[in-house]
């Protein structure tokens, strides 16, 4: 089975890829897979372009081999774009998904249902050794409710509901999330890509 290297150590987005390319008949291996002690990389880029690229560049040029890498965010408008590109650490070191969800629970607690509309973004980065980075992104539109609900998905899908549904993203079934997502947005732009594998 051909395989594809998911530079990634977010154990929710690294199911979503391995569902996404076992319908291709790829292996998509993430770098919790990989038993090799590899760099953190850091995302210190200004765009999830700049940052989907380091860690997409990076891990290539280690493994000298084609790499996928995902940033990925959720951009609330009541609050100016935020968490935006830094959605995995918004309440602070070390990463925490609840923490994440009660601070936005917060700063959102005097905004009403109707302005409370959002958007997750995904930017997928493929590097190539020798070739030119490419970019693919992809929305999922939706609202961020008042209570939390659902134990599927990851980080703050239990506060998203997505446009059309009247559930959150956690309470939808793996397979829903992923015919609807940004991921699945992003990654369906790539399937001639995918074909060359
Ligand atoms: O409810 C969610 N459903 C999703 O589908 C989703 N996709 C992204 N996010 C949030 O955005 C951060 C990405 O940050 P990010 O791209 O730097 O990834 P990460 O640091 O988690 O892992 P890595 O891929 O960098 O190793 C994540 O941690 C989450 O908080 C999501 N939340
Ligand atoms: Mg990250």
């Amino acid at each position: 089975m051909n395989q594809i290297i998911i530079a990634t150590k977010n154990k929710g987005k690294a199911n979503e890829f391995k569902a996404f390319f076992s319908k291709y008949e790829i292996e998509a291996v993430s770098l919790l897979d990989l038993n090799k002690e590899l760099p953190d990389v850091e995302e210190t880029g200004s765009t999830f372009e700049e940052n989907a690229a380091l860690k997409a560049e990076q891990i290539a040029t280690l493994l000298n081999t084609p790499v996928l890498a995902d940033d990925s965010g959720l951009i609330i408008d009541a609050l100016h774009g935020r968490p935006g590109l830094f959605s995995a650490r918004y309440a602070g070191e070390p990463k925490n998904d609840q923490a994440n969800i009660d601070k936005v629970l917060q700063e959102l607690k005097d905004i009403p249902l109707e302005k409370r509309s959002a958007r997750f973004i995904c930017v997928l980065a493929i590097a190539i050794p020798g070739e030119d980075t490419v970019f693919r992104t992809g929305f999922c539109e939706g609202q961020i409710t008042t209570v939390p609900k659902g134990r599927n998905g990851f980080g703050y899908d239990p506060i998203f509901i997505p446009e059309n549904f009247d559930v959150t993203m956690a309470e939808l079934t793996p397979k829903v999330k992923n015919e609807i997502s940004h991921r699945k947005n992003a990654i369906s732009q790539l399937e001639k890509w995918i074909h060359n594998l």
